[in-house]
């Protein structure tokens, strides 16, 4: 079971918006798409689903495209926050058109999810915060039972009570290898620990395809203190300077190999630490150059 992107382009007013984009998702993944703000995250999404007709490229769900079968469809999910209709339905009536499209959708699933989370039946949809409509959306998605998942900016607006249950409960969903979740964010905090992938985004391109695993094996975070003042020549060469308040230095080495290690140790520094290596941290020391990010906080 897979589902392909393969070359999907969209231009809005004659301006590419996305181009070119390919990659394969599997049940079982979680990916991050991460980009800067207007990069094209909900447009390449909108085109997914064929809300927006592609200038070029298709999406194949076990090698068939999903505009040739449209039941294919129902395998993907994804609520447009922008753009849907549920603002004047109470939520108890919401099943009854996710239905029409899902024809697996859990209904029973869906109410007892709103009664967890102590959300009221009743409760009209606008009516709600943005970080219970948040929710609300989440629990349509997992009671919908597609296969492929799409959560756009599914944390926004959410207390961290609230997001710590939705990463969980992702994380359970994908475990039997049924599900896969493509999420979006421009908060890189929020991804971590919960994606194995990360997709990057920039000019309308797919510019990186990371498997995290690997990226993670590969470096190590330092926090060190040497006799001297002056930053060693083997950092200089090798590492990304994170912070440096007086001999303290906090660095990041995405290839971290013997000889870099053996050369530290040669320095007999004061302070030998390992710390925690965030993505945050790993988006920063490989992409200093080229995501556009912020990360200077
Ligand atoms: N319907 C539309 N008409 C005109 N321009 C559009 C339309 N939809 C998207 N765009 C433009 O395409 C670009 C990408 O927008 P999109 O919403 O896909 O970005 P995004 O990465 O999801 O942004 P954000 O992180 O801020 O949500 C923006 O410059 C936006 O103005």
């Amino acid at each position: 079971m897979t589902l392909q992107v393969k070359q999907l382009s969209k231009q809005i007013d004659k301006r590419p918006i996305i181009e070119d984009i390919s990659f394969e998702w599997a049940p079982g993944e979680i990916i991050g798409l991460v980009g800067r703000n207007g990069v094209g995250k909900t447009t390449l999404f909108r085109t997914m689903m064929n809300h927006y007709v592609a200038n070029g490229g298709e999406v194949l769900v076990d090698g068939t495209s999903t505009l040739a079968k449209p039941a294919l469809q129902q395998r993907l999910f994804f609520l447009d926050t922008q753009y849907n209709f549920l603002n004047n339905y109470r939520l108890w009536e919401l099943p009854d058109f996710f239905k029409l499209v899902y024809g697996k959708f859990d209904q029973e699933r869906y109410m007892q999810l709103l009664a967890d989370f102590k959300l009221n039946r009743n409760s009209q949809y606008r009516r709600l915060s943005k970080g219970m409509r948040a929710l609300v959306n989440m629990i349509l998605a997992l009671s919908s039972n597609a296969t492929y998942i799409i959560l756009d900016e599914p944390f926004d607006g959410m207390d961290v009570i609230v997001r710590e249950n939705i990463a969980t409960m992702i994380i359970d969903e994908v475990a039997d290898q049924e599900k896969g979740f493509l999420i979006s964010s421009h908060d890189l905090n929020e991804l971590d620990g919960l994606s194995d992938r990360v997709l990057l985004l920039k000019d309308a391109k797919l510019l990186h395809d990371y498997n995290l695993e690997d990226v993670r094996s590969k470096a190590k975070k330092l926090q060190l203190v040497f006799n001297g003042k002056e930053i060693p020549a083997v950092l200089k060469a090798h590492s990304q300077v994170i912070r440096a308040s007086g001999r303290v230095l906090v660095v990041v080495i995405t290839d971290y190999t013997p000889e870099i290690d053996q050369e530290l140790r040669a320095l007999h520094p004061v302070l030998f630490e390992e710390l925690p290596l965030t993505l945050e941290d790993l988006f920063r020391a490989n992409l200093a150059h080229d995501t556009g990010y912020q990360l200077i906080k």
